[in-house]
């Protein structure tokens, strides 16, 4: 049987790491981190991170709200929908996740757009 996206990113442990470093650099990106200077960086990490999990595959541990739900009513733009990706794009790769997991991802998150910018 093939291995989920959830295991081949390193189960939990893998994804927890994954998630916090993409948040690092959310943190450290000027086109979005005005965003996030109310958020509270623990709990964002581990809400990025159970989204992350269960999105994947793997248990479900994500408590929070749905996509649009969470993002509604902040006016996000494209710009920062993108900036947001590179992040977590950069986030895989400072994590040495292969190309073929990277691709799948991408997909995944580049279909939620329509619950997050400008909702
Ligand atoms: C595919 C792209 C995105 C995904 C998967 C995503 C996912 C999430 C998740 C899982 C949460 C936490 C919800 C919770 O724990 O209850 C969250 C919160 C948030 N997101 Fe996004 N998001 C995305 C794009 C964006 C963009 C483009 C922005 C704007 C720059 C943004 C701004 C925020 C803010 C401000 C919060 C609230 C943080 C807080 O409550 O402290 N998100 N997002």
């Amino acid at each position: 049987m093939d291995l989920s996206l959830y295991e081949r990113l390193g189960g939990s442990e893998g994804i927890t790491k994954i998630a916090s470093d993409a948040v690092d650099l959310h943190l450290n990106n000027p086109a979005i981190s005005p965003r996030y200077l109310k958020s509270d960086v623990a709990v964002l990490k581990k809400g990025a991170a159970n989204f992350f999990i269960m999105g994947t595959g793997g248990p479900n541990v994500y408590e929070g709200k749905d996509m649009l739900a969470t993002h509604k009513g902040m006016n996000i733009s494209d710009v920062e929908f993108n900036a947001v990706i590179d992040d977590i794009l950069q986030a895989l790769e400072m994590n040495n996740v292969g190309q073929k997991e990277k691709e799948e991802v991408l997909f995944v998150l580049y279909g939620m757009k329509k619950e997050i910018v400008a909702v």
